[in-house]
């Protein structure tokens, strides 16, 4: 349907964008992302015949876009730019018609036909009741709405979107997104859409295209595309990367430089946790540049998810099995090791009592035991109970959650 053949864009001497080549289906929405500059409205441009590679070609169903004139294409092709430009006063309706004048000959006026297309799509993007009102008075996410119904009143096979949703609330940007992914299925459209918010294009794309430094740097579904590596290479940032638990769908959270980061105040504490009641912890200390060391955790646990993320090295063991006597004897030697040990507030079952044993055996420097306001079930017939009861007498130090223990840890 949409074929990009080897494209290169040049802005005087500076290249700008570098063979870039990729197919896309009819049903197919594909989004481009990349940090600023690296040539993501340059690539539209490309594709919509506002401006000429320097070499390759695009070709739309079939035909080389060179071949199409600006009326002939706009009847193929739809385009939400970043900016509109338009300085008239034309009332809004006025402006959702002039997306129907690629479908008109010369010398004619807009009919009965016509006008229904321009309501229906104005119906769509909730936009018909600012149809009187000059384009010029409205505020600029009802403009945004508003250059999309012109764009849906060309009924276009390619939609070409620059950043649709930048000025729209969270409402109307799932409402608009929402409308885009119903009408690219139900009328096979090709839709391409240039994303900053990497979470919206995660949820909304089929595929992804990954630019940087004027190339493709990874291209595919958005969980090939949104790894942590390339965002870190692309991005110069440091995130994690999940599912999100209601959605199924990916979504990129920002963290600060401590993934990255080497450990840098020279202190090591070991997380005794699990089920995330170590994730926030491991995170702050880490930020605050401890070296942190956690375990022994299961893999799937979410707290080794996120020692994953942040490179934290971690004392592992298969999904759902017991603490073997290596794991064990590793985790002895890494207690004796650190500074300070924390067990978090941590489900006490038969999972755990190991983790708990060990920190008796191996007699931490420092202790300190994270616990809530809640009563807490035992499920070891108390004996995790007692271990942790026994461990208070010794002179651990109770705290409440995160971040009354970095308090706590200021005086350490
Ligand atoms: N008309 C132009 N003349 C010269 N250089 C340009 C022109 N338009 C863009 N550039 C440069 O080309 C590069 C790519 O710009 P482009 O707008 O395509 O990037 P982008 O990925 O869309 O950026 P952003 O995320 O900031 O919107 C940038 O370095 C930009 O400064």
């Amino acid at each position: 349907m949409l074929d990009v053949e080897r494209i290169s864009v040049d802005y005087g001497t500076s290249r700008v964008l570098k063979d870039i080549t990729f197919s896309v289906e009819k049903g197919e929405c594909i989004g481009i992302i990349g940090p600023n500059g690296s040539g993501k409205s340059t690539l539209l441009k490309a594709l919509s015949k506002i401006l000429k590679p320097t070499s390759g070609r695009v070709v739309v169903c079939g035909r080389g876009l060179e071949r199409y004139s600006v009326k002939e294409l706009a009847r193929y092709m739809a385009v939400v730019p970043q900016e509109t430009g338009i300085e008239f006063d034309f009332t809004c309706l006025e402006i959702v018609m002039m997306g129907r004048n690629p479908h008109m000959g010369r010398f004619e006026v807009e009919g009965k036909k016509d006008m229904d297309i321009a309501r229906e799509a104005m119906r769509l993007t909730n936009t018909w009741h600012l149809r009187d009102r000059p384009f010029s008075g409205i505020s600029g996410g009802e403009r945004q709405r508003v250059i999309i119904a012109r764009a849906l009143a060309q009924e276009p096979s390619v939609l070409l979107m620059d950043e649709p949703v930048s000025h729209l609330d969270i409402n109307y940007q799932i409402e608009i997104l929402d409308l885009v992914e119903r009408l690219k299925a139900e009328r096979s459209m090709v839709v391409i859409v240039v994303f900053h918010d990497l979470n919206l294009a995660a949820r909304y794309c089929d595929r992804l295209i990954l630019l940087s430094d004027s190339r493709i740097l990874a291209a595919g579904k958005p969980d090939e595309v949104l790894t942590q590596e390339h965002i870190r290479e692309a991005f110069h940032a440091n995130v994690a990367v999940r599912k999100h638990p209601l959605t199924g769908y990916l979504y990129v959270t920002p963290l600060n430089s401590c993934g990255a980061a080497e450990p840098s105040n020279g202190k090591t504490i070991h997380i005794i946790c699990g089920a995330g009641t170590g994730t926030r912890l491991m995170y702050l200390l880490r930020s605050k540049g401890y070296n942190v060391t956690a375990g022994v955790l299961n893999v799937l646990d979410s707290d080794h998810d996120t020692a994953a993320h942040l490179n934290i090295r971690t004392i592992s063991e298969a999904p759902f099995s017991p603490i073997t006597p290596e794991s064990y004897g590793q985790l002895i030697e890494t207690i004796k090791k650190a500074d300070a040990v924390v067990i978090a507030d941590v489900p006490i079952g038969w999972g755990n009592l190991k983790n708990l044993q060990a920190v008796i055996e191996a007699k931490p420097g420092a202790l300190y035991i994270m616990e809530n306001d809640k009563e807490k079930r035992d499920y070891t017939n108390g004996e995790a109970t007692r271990i942790l009861e026994t461990l208070k007498a010794s002179g651990a130090i109770t705290v409440k959650g995160a971040d009354e223990l970095m308090k706590a840890l200021g005086t350490f």
